[in-house]
């Protein structure tokens, strides 16, 4: 454990797996987190049973990879501790489905706090309430654990009714590969306010409308799209590799003199007060639960806006062009068969499914 900082890390000689050993862990769906952690766990030795519906597109992904696959309720039935990694929409549901098979003792494990932060999930006072989050999409958490590397994660406890939640939570995060790289303590709430506005403001709506603005400025202005395709969407995966590598610092180092004044006199005018502005009122609404109701509320209505807005952004120009240009270059092989091993994506599953 390091205490450099103001948080704890925590790492492989931190976490004794006898808390989870002789335990079986339910894996509530097998998509995106849920194939990583049920197979992590099962090739770390502990006694994993997936819990899928009866129809469900992934049973067949799931035995064909030698897991026990059961419903939901079979499931948290012989489990002692309950992974939660079905979509945080379903959660509730699935929950509800759960619920009385949840002895005293027994742990619900999420991945990510929406549902019990925002209420959507009340568990019972005996249960333990516990979460690793690993801070990476799913596909990673078990290409990570394959090449020995890890990948860090968050660790959490809502409720430690047996006064073991914190152990068993860094034994789970073992299991996984997370303490391989290192796992940060925080709490449901750190975790979910500051995951939602990550990925809402930077890491996916945040990059991506940056994308798109810069690519439709250039194109706009006349320039080819072909050229603003490789400046503002290509380049960028480079430029975030060596920030991801060394931080900025390292970015900084690595382009030209040219670039970097540019760069740190230019990037202040796009991202500017106002949007500096914005950025504090999406945070605003993920902190009160503006953001949570309404995401709830358009599920219940059939998530009209959201497949709209699905649609406008598969149509936009830049994705055109870009499968066009994948496919004329040599990375393009390497690119396919990465999507391509991401048979458990659920998400791109569902956009498939929405075509
Ligand atoms: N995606 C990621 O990388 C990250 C996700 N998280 C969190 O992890 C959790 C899981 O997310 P993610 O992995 O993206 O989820 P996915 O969308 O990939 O989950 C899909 C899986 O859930 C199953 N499923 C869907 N609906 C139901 C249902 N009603 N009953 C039973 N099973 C169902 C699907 O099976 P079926 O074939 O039956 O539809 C499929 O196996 C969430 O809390 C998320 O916030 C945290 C960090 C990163
Ligand atoms: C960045 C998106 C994420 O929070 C993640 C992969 O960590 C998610 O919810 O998928
Ligand atoms: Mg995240
Ligand atoms: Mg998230």
């Amino acid at each position: 454990m390091t205490e450099e900082f103001d948080t704890e890390i925590y790492y492989d000689d931190d976490a004794d797996s006898s808390h989870i050993d002789d335990e079986t862990v339910a894996v509530l769906g097998y998509g995106s987190q849920g194939h990583a952690h049920a197979q992590n766990l099962a090739d770390s030795g502990v006694d994993v049973i997936v819990g899928l519906r009866e129809d469900s597109s992934s049973r067949a992904a799931a035995e064909d990879d030698g897991l026990r696959v059961a419903t939901p309720v079979e499931a948290a039935s012989e489990a002692s501790i309950v992974s939660v990694l079905v979509p945080d929409t379903v959660q509730p549901s699935v929950y509800a489905d759960i619920e009385s098979e949840l002895d005293a003792g027994d742990t619900l494990q999420f991945a990510h706090g929406f549902n019990v932060h925002y209420g959507q999930i009340e568990p019972a006072d005996d249960v333990d309430v516990t979460m690793i989050a690993p801070k990476s999409p799913g596909h990673l958490v078990r290409r990570n654990y394959q090449s020995g590397e890890g990948t860090p994660g968050l660790l959490a406890v809502y409720q430690d009714a047996t006064g073991n939640a914190k152990e068993q939570a860094l034994a789970y995060g073992k299991a996984i590969g997370c303490t391989r790289a290192g796992v940060v303590e925080t709490t449901f709430r750190e975790e979910t306010e500051t995951d939602l506005f990550g990925e809402q403001a930077v890491l996916c709506g945040g990059v991506a409308e940056l994308i798109k603005a810069g690519y439709e400025t250039l194109v706009d202005a006349g320039y080819s799209p072909e050229m603003a395709y490789f400046e503002c969407l290509n380049e960028m995966k480079l430029i975030v590799d060596l920030m991801y590598e060394g931080g900025l610092g390292a970015m900084w180092d690595s382009v030209s003199d040219t670039a970097e004044y540019g760069g740190l006199t230019r990037g202040e005018v796009v991202v500017d007060d106002h949007a500096r502005e914005n950025m504090q009122e999406v945070l605003e609404q993920v902190q009160n639960g503006e953001f949570a109701r309404e995401w709830v509320t358009e599920n219940q209505a059939g998530r009209p806006s959201y497949r709209q807005r699905r649609i406008a952004e598969k149509n936009h120009e830049i994705e055109d062009v870009g499968e066009r240009l994948r496919d004329l270059f040599a990375w393009a092989d390497e690119t396919e068969t990465e999507a391509e091993s991401s048979e458990n994506d659920s998400e791109s599953e569902k956009v498939r499914a929405d075509d």
